[in-house]
């Protein structure tokens, strides 16, 4: 299904992502984690085409994503949806426009300026939030909602596109622990139900255990640590993160508490 080979980003002398190589066989769930500037971020650039790879072929379903030019390039950047940790929202839009430009780059201009979208597009898009348990919020500003709930607008915009694989760099790191479970939930949903892959940038030991498949570590742009989440011992980390004998792993953790709001009894229907 996916085939990263020899993916190599050169920035001047330094590589940021080094000869890197992993294949997934499956529509998993795969965390990515590592420490500040180990080359995740520019992992997931080169995967969905926002930076050039220097070296190197990412296969999905055994075409070069990295080799595709033009509109086979921006075809490609549709079926694998980004998500960020600022959740890249227009602020003052309201939800439900902010999910349909989702798929912005099928309309034309016009369209776009006028704010004109078919009715099938505005039912897809309200389907969407519905199942995200946030149709309340359609009509409302972007900038008006919690972390949580932008967030989940932004993966609402993201299925808009009916992507094949739904990359995520950091999305939890602006949120706090019940907003970030709600969202990791929410993925964990979408990659099961409907078979899409997810790979996610972590920061969190805990998380990438809970959530992935599939952990990939990574240090000064190498992967050194592929598995599943019970092989991630406190020494395997301890490699990954490159800290000495003092890494303590509540630093990269992140403790949900217990609680009785809406988002919480979201989560847990989500699960049931
Ligand atoms: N546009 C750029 N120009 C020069 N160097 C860059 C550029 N983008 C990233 N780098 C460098 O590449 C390395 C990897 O950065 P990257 O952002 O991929 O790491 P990361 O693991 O995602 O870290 P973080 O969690 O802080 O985002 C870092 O040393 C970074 O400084």
């Amino acid at each position: 299904m996916l085939d990263v080979v020899a993916v190599t980003k050169l920035f001047g002398q330094k590589a940021a992502v080094d000869n890197i190589s992993f294949s997934v066989d499956r529509p998993a769930f795969v965390g990515i984690i590592g420490r500040s500037g180990a080359g995740k971020s520019t992992f997931l650039r080169m995967m969905n085409r926002l930076t050039d790879a220097t070296s190197g072929e990412i296969r999905v379903d055994g075409r070069d994503v990295l080799a595709l030019k033009g509109a086979e390039a921006r075809a490609w950047q549709s079926q694998c949806a980004m998500i960020f940790q600022q959740f890249n929202l227009v602020p003052r839009m309201d939800v439900a426009s902010n999910v349909l430009h989702g798929i912005l780059n099928r309309r034309s201009t016009l369209q776009t300026m006028f704010n004109l979208w078919p009715r099938a597009d505005i039912l897809r898009a309200l389907e969407i939030l519905d199942r995200l348990g946030i149709s309340e919020q359609a009509p409302k500003r972007a900038e008006a909602l919690s972390g949580g709930q932008q967030q989940r607008v932004a993966i609402a915009r993201a299925l808009m596109q009916d992507p094949k694989i739904i990359l995520a760099d950091e999305p939890i790191a602006s949120l706090d622990p019940m907003n970030a479970q709600v969202v990791m939930d929410t993925l964990r949903r979408i990659n099961l139900e409907d078979g899409r892959m997810v790979i996610a940038n972590l920061h969190t030991l805990d998380t990438a255990r809970r959530y992935c498949d599939r952990v990939i570590g990574m240090r000064d742009g190498r992967i050194v640590f592929d598995g599943t989440p019970d092989m991630l011992s406190t020494n395997v980390a301890r490699e990954i993160y490159g800290a000495d004998e003092s890494f303590n792993e509540a630093a990269t953790s992140t403790s949900i508490p217990t609680d009785t709001t809406a988002d919480r009894a979201y989560a847990d229907a989500l699960l049931s």
